[in-house]
């Protein structure tokens, strides 16, 4: 990649304010929220439970839209944008992983990663191919025939991963991805994703409450009343 492409952040986000009511009283999550997420860097969001990690990564995954704000994708404002438009970037730029692996259970791990490539049009042969690549990457080739049911949740996490990253997005945002994962297997997953950021200089955000993991990220950000600020 040319540096000039990397003047641009992959999201930004833009003065972000967003309020959900409870009952009658509206609550303010974000107010004022900025964020630049960099190629080829990861991000840790590291913050007290309910102060808004999952719902700055929905309004930065295009999941979510802001009461107020912008949430630029390479450079293009996105609250003006279709449906249509916001879901084919959603779907190309971006990907997702959560901290269930939400991976469809009739299907194998190879059928699970090939779905967002055929949602997306390409042919079905290219789509194995790929999916069999990421897979292998993410040291998965012995696992590609088995459904989620029958791999270790480090597996099903590293299959999600794969999935995620499947359209080749130019920003992988998870929440709380090794949040159900014992230690050990939780650093490999982490790991995983790590070799994703240098391999594929996707920028990464990732909420957490691991503090260890947050440490080996390339920068860390928490959220005080609403805004991002910037650890260390
Ligand atoms: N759709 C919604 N309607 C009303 N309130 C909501 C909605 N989504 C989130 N909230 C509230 O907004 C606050 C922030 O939620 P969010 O899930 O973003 O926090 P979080 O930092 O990710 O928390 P955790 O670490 O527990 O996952 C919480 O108080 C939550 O109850």
């Amino acid at each position: 990649m040319s540096e000039g492409a990397e003047e641009v952040p992959v999201v930004y986000l833009h003065e972000i304010k967003r309020q959900y009511m409870q009952g009658e009283t509206p609550l303010t999550i974000l107010n004022g929220a900025k964020l630049a997420l960099w190629a080829g860097q990861s991000v840790a969001l590291v913050a007290p439970s309910g102060t808004g990690k999952s719902t700055l990564l929905h309004i930065a995954g295009l999941l979510e839209s802001p009461d107020e704000g912008e949430v630029y994708v390479g450079g293009t404002p996105t609250s003006g944008l279709s449906d249509v438009d916001r879901t084919q970037i959603r779907r190309t730029e971006i990907g997702f992983v959560y901290q269930s692996h939400r991976l469809l259970p009739e299907f194998s791990a190879l059928e699970n990663v090939m779905l967002p490539q055929m949602i997306r049009g390409l042919k079905r042969g290219e789509t194995v191919k790929r999916a069999t690549e990421i897979l292998s990457y993410l040291g998965l080739s012995d696992r590609i025939k088995h459904r989620p049911a029958e791999l270790s949740g480090g597996e099903q996490q590293r299959v999600a991963l794969a999935r995620a990253v499947a359209n080749a997005p130019r920003a992988l945002l998870a929440d709380e991805p090794t949040g159900n994962l014992d230690p050990n297997t939780a650093d490999h997953v982490f790991q995983a994703l790590m070799q994703l950021v240098k391999a594929t200089r996707v920028a990464m955000l990732i909420a957490t409450h691991n503090m260890d993991l947050a440490g080996r990220m390339d920068r860390r950000v928490s959220l005080v009343n609403g805004e991002v600020v910037e650890l260390d």
